[in-house]
């Protein structure tokens, strides 16, 4: 990326060095990472399970976490919400800064900074309720009163995820009529309708049927206009269809990050280069 100095030159400071200064500032907040993890360690008192960890994710585009099993993608993205707060044995330390903000510092408002990330799950998480409730569920807790604001959500989301002409005659049938893959897409559309700007997905496709597994794929494909998407899958070829960037993990460590073509195709490492062989 290209490196600014920010030198005051007030004998310098014509308007035209301005405009182009403002310019820059511009393309460089174009091209700054949404995320930013500094030094990330996460250990509990058997050892470490995520070592000095540090890496920027880009904005608008899908960052694919891929490693054998047990080497520490899900306690990164857990990290990225502070959900790893739940878990008391679990020591955590390191800077991740989101948006310019510090999520590690004391203080924060979480339940704010997690409504920033809508979370899926390897398997969808329906609230036991209604079609239209789980969609306006977020919203409602929000302080969202007005029905009018929110049945557009519900529609509006419901067709982001490609869902509406299949669900609109039965909004009020419970979850438990959709399938899982329906269910996945709902779980998506309840994390949408409140606005996140970053999607954490944990093997979201793990347990669905080639059809809806294509399905997910390609809203991942159209939300990342408009959305930063991180990850997680064990699938190879998913990694190679979806991601702008892969970071290959091993033990707690980033081994190898870069373009999935350079990454999956020509690994440097011989960890990368045997896991790329054998899976897991
Ligand atoms: N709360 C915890 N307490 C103790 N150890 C934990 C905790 N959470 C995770 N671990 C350990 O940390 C390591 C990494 O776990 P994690 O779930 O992040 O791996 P993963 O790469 O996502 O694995 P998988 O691909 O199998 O889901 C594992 O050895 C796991 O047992």
């Amino acid at each position: 990326m290209k490196q600014m100095a920010f030198t005051y030159q007030p004998n310098l400071l014509s308007e035209s060095v301005t405009m182009e200064n403002q310019t820059e500032v511009a393309e460089m907040k174009k091209d700054s990472p949404i995320i930013e993890i500094k030094n990330l360690n996460v250990k509990t008192s058997e050892g470490k399970i995520l070592k000095d960890i540090n890496l920027k994710i880009p904005k608008n585009k899908i960052v694919v976490l891929l490693g054998p099993s047990g080497c520490g993608k899900t306690t990164l993205l857990k990290s990225l919400n502070r959900l790893t707060d739940l878990y008391k044995e679990l020591k955590v330390s390191g800077q991740i800064i989101i948006d310019g903000q510090d999520i590690m510092k004391a203080g924060q408002n979480l339940a704010v900074m997690r409504q920033k990330m809508g979370l899926l799950s390897q398997r969808p998480f329906p609230l036991p309720a209604s079609i239209y409730k789980n969609v306006a569920y977020g919203l409602k807790l929000k302080g969202i009163r007005s029905k009018k604001l929110i049945s557009h959500s519900v529609e509006t989301n419901l067709k982001r995820v490609g869902l509406w002409n299949e669900v609109k005659d039965r909004l009020k049938s419970p979850v438990t009529s959709l399938s899982i893959g329906q269910q996945q897409r709902l779980c998506l559309a309840r994390g949408l309708a409140v606005k996140p700007a970053i999607i954490l997905a944990d093997e979201p496709t793990s347990a669905l049927d080639p059809i809806s597994t294509k399905i997910i794929e390609n809203l991942f494909k159209e939300l990342k206009q408009h959305y930063t998407i991180i990850l997680v899958t064990h699938v190879l070829r998913q990694a190679l269809r979806l991601a702008d960037h892969v970071v290959f993990m091993y033990y707690g460590e980033i081994i190898e990050q870069g373009h999935p073509d350079e990454i999956l195709k020509n690994p440097k490492t011989a960890i990368l280069k045997k896991y790329l062989v054998d899976g897991n």
